[in-house]
């Protein structure tokens, strides 16, 4: 079967330079050729020059929201790729670039796939802070308030469908939450396993516990969207907002190969890589985590 490789080289949904380099130094690190020794047919079309073309000279903000016509241009083309990559039954593994990207890769899985559940690793208040509730306007930080519909027709993303219910959607490894994120999570009813959850049951039943309320005949098609700040600093140092407490080295690789063994998976984003932060042997770590992640995701196994 065939892995089809996106590399967004886009940073706009978030104010720090660099990210838009993930792809490229992920790429360079050797992914493509880790994922033909798995055994899957890797079609990569070169894609991530073309993302910084859609970024229009002038974007003033609008509202709170920061380079909005950067942020539509950049997803609303992903979100095209994506829905032909997975008409093809490719599994589409998009390399960021920002957060922002994901209202673009599940606008288009789910374009093709209804009955799409989506599991978001991150340590962030999820994203799904609105265009009125986030305070910085990064767009990164809302992404999720997008798919759910929770921003109504907002200039210019009429092209976004809300394509997603609260009940298909699960976190994994929050520990940074905007107080009305929290709020948006509770009204909506939104499964969220922090890093409290984590230590309290283990990453083994936390899996099982997110599967089981979004997927619970595992039946149903898997969007697998994950930030590597989920991970704990020490661990993936190079990318925009870190914070400590997070994932460790083993419990972010688990994810990926429960997701892996369930057979579902139809799309992986991996996201906020930025090479140009922290130092030489930060920016390796960070790149080898990355890979090493996509590798388990798309099956590779210890034993
Ligand atoms: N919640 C904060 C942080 C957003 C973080 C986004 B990230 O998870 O994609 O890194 C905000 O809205 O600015
Ligand atoms: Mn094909
Ligand atoms: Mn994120
Ligand atoms: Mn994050």
């Amino acid at each position: 079967n065939t892995v089809s490789v996106i590399g967004v080289d886009f940073s706009g949904g978030q104010p720090k330079a660099g990210v838009d380099q993930g792809p490229f130094q992920l790429i360079q690190f050797g992914l493509l050729d880790q994922l033909k020794e798995l055994g899957w047919e890797v079609e990569f079309d070169g894609s991530f020059p073309n993302y910084k073309k859609l970024v229009p000279a002038q974007d003033p903000a609008i509202g709170k929201m920061k380079q909005p016509k950067s942020v539509s241009n950049v997803t609303r083309a992903l979100s095209q790729h994506v829905a032909a990559y997975a008409k093809q039954r490719h599994l589409a593994l998009t390399l960021g670039g920002d957060h922002s990207i994901a209202i673009g890769t599940i606008s288009g899985t789910a374009e093709v796939y209804d009955d799409l559940c989506v599991i978001w690793v991150d340590a962030h208040a999820q994203d799904i802070n609105t265009i009125d509730s986030t305070d910085s306007g990064n767009l990164h930080g809302c992404p999720l308030s997008f798919l759910l519909g929770l921003n109504g027709e907002v200039h210019p993303f009429e092209w976004v469908s809300p394509c997603l219910t609260p009940d298909r959607l699960v976190y994994i490894g929050l520990r940074d939450v905007d107080a009305p994120e929290k709020k948006i999570l509770r009204e909506l009813g939104i499964k969220a396993f922090s890093m409290h959850e984590v230590d309290r049951y283990g990453i083994g039943k936390v899996v099982e516990m997110a599967l089981d309320h979004v997927n619970p005949n595992r039946t149903r098609p898997i969007h697998l969207s994950f930030d590597v700040d989920a991970l704990d600093p020490t661990v993936a140092p190079a990318t925009g907002t870190p914070v400590r407490g997070g994932l460790s080295f083993r419990e972010g690789h688990y994810i990926c190969e429960a997701v892996a063994e369930t057979g579902l998976l139809v799309a992986m984003d991996l996201v906020e890589v930025n090479p140009a932060l922290g130092d030489d042997s930060g920016l390796l770590q960070t790149v080898t985590v990355g890979c090493s992640l996509a590798r388990c995701a798309l099956g590779e196994t210890l034993l």
